[in-house]
């Protein structure tokens, strides 16, 4: 392929990107889509003022090619910039302008305008320390969920400062005499390959990180309640039974906290619904306020919570549930004052054996049902029941 078809590919690839993108920014509104949008303009502005430029155009010198080359750090700038967008990081727009006019600078210089590899060897530096500035930034996210899309763009990155460090260290050398006039242009030309190869890297990387993010979107409604945006019942199987799989591996404890609300059906006979429906939501926040990031709370029923805490013996578990009982009695009293609500709670524990969620289900279910039959408002613990009647 020559350079003239791979400036049309590349001015084809950057068209396609930025359609899509401004497509999905207007949907999205994510600043992030947006500057990516600006870095695909760079692809196809830069291959524009090529293609014209080697079809036999006679351009000044200040738009060719000072300007592609500006557009050309303008491709891994916006990159960059969408990067720290996405990981919610700052990234200072007069640092971006800076850049993009000090490059334009450059490229004015006598030293740049003297030849194509004297403005290879000032630009490349610029190109590579941008590259491994995103390489860095993507090796440091933590998010799990996006780790295959963080892999992609690493990929991507890594890739460029690999072609961008081999073509420097080759077009020093040929400098000093070792390549002869015809292996600097496939050296060019393969620049050219190696910024439709990274741009078809970058922008699968972008698809496939706004498909990840919606799908990530999807799943969160759909494995959540929507009065609460505690976990939903369907969750319940799957979750309990990982959670006690790994409590049986590491011989840890783990126990449920099963919450229902007290004379519920008098708060909606006396308030109606929509009050009933808030005291729901209020209680689950107060709930979930009070438990460790690891944790996990389920709506189990109308106005009945689940609690799965991996790591905790029936002593610890008792305390926390305690201490949200507490904690809803005292902020009801405060928050919904006209309907007063209280929970009753039945607590749970695996020790050790077979890991059986339906069974230890049952016994926070028997420990509730004891709790309410004692007068409401309390804390109760099956094994603690059990040992009492022993
Ligand atoms: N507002 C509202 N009410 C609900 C929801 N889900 C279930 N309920 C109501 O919660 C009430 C539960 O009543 P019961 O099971 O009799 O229990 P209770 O009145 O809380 O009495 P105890 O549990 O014995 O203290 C019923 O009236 C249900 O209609 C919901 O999502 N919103």
């Amino acid at each position: 392929m020559d350079i003239l078809t791979l400036n049309y590919v590349n001015l084809f690839l950057g068209i396609a990107a930025s359609f899509l993108l401004i497509l999905l920014y207007k949907q999205n509104k994510q600043l992030f889509l947006l500057y990516w949008f600006f870095a695909s303009s760079c692809l196809w502005i830069n291959s524009t003022i090529g293609i014209f430029s080697r079809s036999g155009f006679d351009l000044p010198y200040w738009l060719n090619p000072a300007i592609p080359n500006t557009c050309y750090m303008g491709i891994y700038l916006f990159l960059l910039a969408g990067l720290y967008e996405q990981t919610q990081r700052k990234f200072k727009v007069g640092w971006l302008l800076a850049i993009v006019i000090l490059t334009y600078a450059i490229n004015l210089t006598e030293l740049a305008q003297a030849s194509s590899a004297n403005r290879l060897l000032l630009n490349l530096p610029i190109s590579i320390v941008l590259n491994v500035m995103a390489l860095r930034l993507l090796i440091r996210q933590k998010n799990r969920e996006l780790r295959a899309v963080y892999i992609c763009f690493s990929m991507a990155f890594l890739f460029n400062i690999i072609q961008l460090c081999s073509r420097y260290i080759l077009f020093s050398l040929d400098l000093s005499g070792i390549f002869t006039q015809h292996s600097s242009q496939i050296m060019i030309g393969l620049g050219y390959f190696a910024i439709t190869a990274f741009s078809l890297l970058t922008f699968g990387s972008c698809l496939y990180l706004v498909y990840r993010q919606q799908h990530i979107a999807l799943q969160h409604i759909a494995d959540r309640d929507a009065l609460t945006g505690v976990f939903n019942r369907w969750l319940l199987n799957e979750k309990l039974q990982t959670e006690l799989q790994r409590s049986q591996r590491l011989k840890q404890c783990c126990s449920l906290v099963m919450l229902d609300i007290d004379h519920f059906k008098q708060v909606n006979d006396l308030y109606g619904h929509v009050a009933g429906d808030r005291v729901i939501a209020h209680i689950a926040y107060v709930a979930q306020s009070e438990l460790r990031g690891y944790d996990s709370i389920f709506r189990y029923g109308g106005e009945e919570f689940l609690i799965c805490l991996p790591n905790t013996d029936s002593q610890a578990a008792l305390h926390i549930a305690e201490r949200i009982r507490i904690q809803v009695e005292q902020s009801c009293a405060i928050d919904c004052p006209q309907a007063k609500a209280t929970v009753s709670v039945g607590v749970s524990t695996y020790t050790d054996g077979e890991p059986d969620w339906q069974h230890l289900i049952t016994q926070a279910d028997n420990a509730l049902y004891q709790a309410k039959k004692q007068g409401r408002n309390q804390t109760q613990h099956y094994q603690h029941l059990v040992t009492q009647d022993l």
